[in-house]
């Protein structure tokens, strides 16, 4: 490719190029018959922009807040594991990005950087995204690094109570490196004669058995606001204000785990307005109508 790229749909190119390539299928890859990964860019590719002419738009702002926190634009960098494979800098080199877009970022539980690396890296207001470990006890222990680090929100991942099963990643024999969050806490480098290491290490340390109830464990841990990610249906938005979390993030984790679950931005609309319809009515008058949320990796409706 000749040139700086101009167009964002180039760097993945770039990356193709750039990466061994059992990490750039890890990647950009989807569960099963990736039919939800195609979903996930036709859906949006199907909203049309309906334009309006002779309107001052010579000064932009798009800033708003995001529980509180400022940020440039409603968008938030969604929690992604192991940058380190593709950067030398890892996750605190996204961390510097989100500080100079002055946007806020999610820190994954699965990062190559420490949380407290990322923490005195910049001065990006972060999050952090936790999976739930069969020993709870390293999740709290995380959960109060994050909170002494100063970051902003947990925010509890909820549709990976076993890792999707990512073809490419089982042909691959994917990785599962030892996270240095992690060291001297628990082994998180998983060898399977079957395939993807990594699905390995989610099986051998998620606790698929987490459910509704243990939100009440979460918010007995800590004083910062949680948010939900992973939800796709009303049903499971209702439930996240009835389980009195600060947020939900509309989310089917870059269809990387269930095929066939709808595209994040189909969704995204009939959520907001059944909240909308939920919290304007009487009975849910006890929830703080501001405190509410609806985000995706790409609008947040504040
Ligand atoms: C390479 C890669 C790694 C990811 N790792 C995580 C992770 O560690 N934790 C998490 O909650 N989501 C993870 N995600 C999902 C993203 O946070 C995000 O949900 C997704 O990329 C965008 O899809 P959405 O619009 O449906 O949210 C990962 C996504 C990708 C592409
Ligand atoms: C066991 C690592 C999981 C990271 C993740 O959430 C993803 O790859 O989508």
């Amino acid at each position: 490719m000749a040139g700086e790229p101009v167009n964002v749909n180039e760097f993945q190119e770039l990356a193709r190029h750039a990466l061994p390539k059992m990490y750039y299928d890890y990647y950009t890859g989807g569960a099963e018959d990736q039919h939800t990964l195609k979903e996930n860019v036709e859906s949006f590719r199907r909203i049309i922009i309906r334009p309006r002419i002779l309107v001052d738009v010579s000064k932009i702002d798009m800033s708003t807040t995001i529980l509180g926190h400022k940020t440039s634009a409603p968008i938030m960098i969604a929690p992604t594991a192991m940058h380190k494979l593709a950067h030398l800098e890892g996750e605190v080199a996204t961390a510097r990005g989100a500080a100079a877009c002055d946007v806020i970022m999610g820190l994954s539980y699965m990062s190559t950087c420490t949380v407290e690396e990322v923490a005195s890296s910049c001065n990006a207001v972060r999050f952090f995204q936790i999976y739930v470990y069969k020993r709870r006890d390293i999740t709290a222990l995380m959960v109060h690094r994050a909170e002494k680090k100063g970051f902003g929100a947990i925010i509890l991942t909820a549709d990976t109570p076993r890792l999707g099963r990512r073809e490419a990643d089982i042909k691959n024999k994917m990785i599962a490196p030892q996270l240095k969050n992690f060291e001297g806490l628990i082994s998180t480098e998983y060898v399977s004669d079957k395939g993807s290491n990594i699905e390995a290490l989610a099986a051998g340390t998620f606790d698929a058995s987490l459910c509704w109830k243990d939100i009440e464990w979460l918010k007995s841990i800590t004083k910062l606001p949680i948010l939900i990610k992973g939800i796709l249906t009303s049903e499971d938005a209702i439930k996240a204000i009835e389980a009195g979390v600060a947020g939900i993030i509309v989310s089917n984790h870059g269809a990387r785990q269930l095929d066939y679950a709808p595209a994040t931005i189909s969704v995204l609309e009939e959520i907001q307005h059944t909240l909308e319809e939920i919290i304007n009515s009487m009975t849910y008058q006890m929830y703080s109508k501001n405190s509410w949320r609806w985000l995706n990796a790409a609008s947040c409706h504040v």
